[in-house]
């Protein structure tokens, strides 16, 4: 199943058997692999959950497993409501990063056509992105900090929706230098656990451009969390505003994110697709 082209090998843990913990990681960069497996951005498992109706586990395709994924949350929602794994079109998910609600939106076949995921309150201090308090206090946030790596200044947004984001401004993503700088910030020391690193530019204040380099994934069509945290940032530092409804154009397609003052949660809207349904002999 893909988000916007961020595509990742769905494994059904309602129905299948799993294959053993400490399997997972390799098996993720396995699938991943456009040459000798299937070909995605990673893997994710969709399992029976506790304290939810739904639990995801992300793992990218370096074989790291991940708090979060906004793509993958509304595959997984497509998933289970599909399935008949969940009862109505409103339920919620378990995640690493905490558990979201999420809403299905059916087309006349009854397909699930779009997700509404309501991503919860964003964390913005240091110590809970996590990041490093070189620049400033643990518990302060990181908004327009500048922090200097192997000798450069670099100026961000440290936002985390789950999952940690570093979020650079541009005045034209082509001039973003994603290949060199992304990898960079992504494995800096400043981040304990790494971190995703997005490139945006504000169109104005309902629209903004959008290219990622994923912690774990490299270069992806869309991150969905990724998407959430460039709407923040781009309201902490003035280029728009709270509950303004923002089209994120990413590289694979657009979704429509708003920061609700009512509540600070965030809000993303937009498609999942089902690609094909398979057997991976290596399991
Ligand atoms: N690479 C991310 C996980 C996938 C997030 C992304 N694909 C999304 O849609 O949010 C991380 O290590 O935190």
């Amino acid at each position: 199943m893909h988000g916007l082209g961020n595509s990742y090998i769905y494994v059904d843990g309602f129905r299948d058997p799993l294959p053993n913990e400490e399997r997972l990681p390799n098996l993720a960069s396995e699938v991943a692999n456009p040459y000798t497996g299937i070909g995605s951005d990673g893997l994710i498992l969709i399992l029976p959950s506790n304290v939810a109706d739904v639990r995801m586990r992300v793992f990218n395709s370096d074989g790291s497993e991940a708090k979060n994924c906004g793509n993958g949350l509304r595959c997984v929602s497509k998933y289970a409501y599909e399935h008949q794994y969940v009862e109505h079109e409103n339920f919620s998910i378990e995640t690493l990063g905490g558990i979201v609600e999420s809403q299905v939106h059916l087309d006349e076949e009854g397909k699930v056509s779009e997700v509404t995921v309501d991503m919860g309150v964003p964390r913005l201090k240091r110590k809970d992105v996590p990041m490093r308090g070189k620049g400033g206090a643990l518990e302060e946030n990181a908004i327009g900090v500048t922090e200097t790596i192997n000798g450069i200044d670099y100026t961000f947004t440290a936002v985390s929706m789950g999952n940690p984001h570093a979020v650079f401004f541009v005045d034209k993503l082509a001039d973003a230098m994603i290949e060199t700088v992304g990898p960079l910030i992504e494995k800096a020391d400043l981040f304990p656990d790494g971190t995703n690193v997005e490139f945006i530019s504000t169109l104005n204040a309902s629209e903004i451009d959008f290219a990622v380099w994923e912690r774990g994934s490299g270069i992806t069509q869309a991150c969905g969390t990724g998407a959430c945290a460039a709407v923040v940032a781009a309201v902490l530092n003035g280029e728009t505003k709270k509950d303004e409804a923002i089209t994120v154009h990413l590289p694979g397609g657009d979704l429509t994110i708003h920061w609700s003052s009512k509540d600070d949660h965030v809000w993303m809207k937009g498609t999942a697709v089902t690609v094909c349904t398979g057997i991976y002999f290596q399991a």
